[in-house]
Order: C-alpha cells, then sequence, then structure tokens
C-alpha cells in the first residue's frame, strides 16, 4: 500500500519531526543525503562526473550533503549552484560550510555535457511558483542534451501536490522521494519528469491522529 502526500503535508510532516520530536533539520538532510548515496551506490547510474545542482533551500542542502559524502567515497562531484549562494538559508549555508571544508570542488558554470550524472538539488516541496526564466532555459537546455539526471525528492519545477510543470521541468530517470512519494510525481504532466520513483525512509514521524487527504493506494 501507498501512501501519497501533498507538499503541504509533507512540509507539516517535515516540522512535526523537527519540533515536536526533535530530529534536527541537519540530521534529516544527512539522513536524505545517505538515501540518496543508497540509491546511487546501487551500480546503475555512471558516477565517473557527477554534478550536483543546488538550489537555495533544504532541497539545496540534501544536494549539498550528498556531494559531500561522494566527495568521501573518491567519487568525482562537483556543487554547482543555481541561484545566490549568499541568499541560502542557513542550513544551506551550514551543509557549504561542512563540504568546503572537506574539499569538496564548486563550479560555476559547468558543461552538463561533461556531466556523466547530475543531481537535481535545485527544488523539492517549497516550490511555490514558476521558475525564474533563467531557469528555465538552463532546464530546457539540460532536457535538449538528454543528460542523465536524478531528482532528489522531486524534479525541479514539477507541482509536487498536482503535478503541473511550473514552466520547464527536468526530466529525471529517477526521482528519490523523502519520506512519502509526493502526489505531483503520480499525476501527468509531472509522472513523465518524474522517471522511476522511489521512496526512501529519512525517520519522518506521523502523528497518531494526521489526516492524510490522500486515501492509501
Ligand atoms: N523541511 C525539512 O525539514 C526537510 C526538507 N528536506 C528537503 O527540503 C525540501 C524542501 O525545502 P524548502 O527549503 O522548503 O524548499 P525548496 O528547497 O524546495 O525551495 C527552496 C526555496 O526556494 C524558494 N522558491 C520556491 N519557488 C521558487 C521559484 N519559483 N523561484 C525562486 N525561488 C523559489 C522558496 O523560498 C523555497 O523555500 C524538500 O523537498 C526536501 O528535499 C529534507 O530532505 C529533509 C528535511
Ligand atoms: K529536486
Amino acid at each position: 500500500m501507498t501512501q501519497l502526500v501533498t507538499t503541504e503535508e509533507m512540509q507539516e510532516l517535515d516540522q512535526y519531526t523537527m519540533t515536536t520530536i526533535g530530529l534536527s533539520e541537519d540530521v534529516l538532510i544527512e539522513r536524505a543525503a545517505l538515501a540518496a548515496l543508497d540509491v546511487l551506490g546501487a551500480g546503475a547510474y555512471d558516477l565517473s562526473n557527477v554534478l550536483v545542482l543546488v538550489g537555495l533551500g533544504n532541497n539545496g542542502a540534501d544536494g549539498i550533503a550528498l556531494a559531500r559524502l561522494l566527495h568521501q567515497l573518491h567519487i568525482p562531484v562537483s556543487l554547482q549552484f543555481v541561484g545566490n549562494a549568499n541568499k541560502a538559508k542557513p542550513a544551506v549555508k551550514h551543509q557549504l560550510q561542512i563540504a568546503e571544508a572537506c574539499g569538496v570542488p564548486r563550479s560555476e558554470k559547468s558543461d552538463f555535457k561533461q556531466a556523466s550524472l547530475i543531481i537535481d538539488a535545485i527544488f523539492g516541496t517549497g516550490l511555490n511558483k514558476d521558475l525564474p526564466e533563467g531557469l528555465q532555459k538552463m532546464v530546457k537546455a539540460a532536457n535538449h542534451i538528454e543528460s542523465t539526471v536524478v531528482a532528489l525528492d522531486l524534479p525541479t519545477g514539477v507541482n509536487g501536490t498536482t503535478g503541473q510543470i511550473m514552466g520547464a521541468a527536468l526530466k529525471a530517470k529517477t526521482t528519490i522521494s523523502f519520506g512519502f512519494i509526493k502526489a505531483g510525481v503520480t499525476e501527468n504532466p509531472g509522472k513523465k519528469s518524474a522517471g522511476q520513483v522511489l521512496v526512501k525512509d529519512i525517520g519522518i514521524v506521523v502523528p497518531e491522529d494526521f489526516q492524510f487527504s490522500i486515501k492509501e493506494q
């Protein structure tokens, strides 16, 4: 049986786990990164030159933590910020500090064609409007050269609740859903962007009396 969630429900469960249960944001980010590493390590992906694209929110924090884990395993990886890193959330800046201390390489403007695998850690459940023009162009360029993309939590550009495309959406080979599968990757057009959808437990706790809006399938 699969329980689907809306992005609002996922955010509520994230908050409950952090504020009521007391699992810290950094622990959830680390578990998300370890869960993604588990998928990447299963042998189905070319890890010869991994490019991690990171946004300014916690989806980006997941990506930076994953880049650090890959680097520590001597896998060739580089981090590229999408957006102004100075405007990033504290959790992102903290992960960046750790990654830099571990020597994770940064790239300003990567050549997607050189990457054997792109990790999409730009937007997750926090996407709340159409992608900025510049990012839409980048997404269309990456889709055009058919880069292999693994999306963390949601493919960037897909509305996690409705499955609508917010201007443009990265086309992923695999989407690694943290905690629960978001409804948006089960409905077209979002479903077409998500590729194979996996779900990985990262320790999210559901309150006894929590009412899911989507019936379990
Ligand atoms: N919340 C948690 O405890 C955990 C979340 N995890 C991961 O984090 C994302 C959700 O993170 P959040 O910071 O809420 O949002 P995003 O990273 O998806 O988005 C970043 C940020 O960007 C702003 N924004 C939204 N839409 C746009 C837009 N079109 N243009 C520009 N900027 C935009 C908005 O302010 C967002 O906050 C979740 O998917 C998980 O991957 C951890 O895995 C676990 C803990
Ligand atoms: K993403």
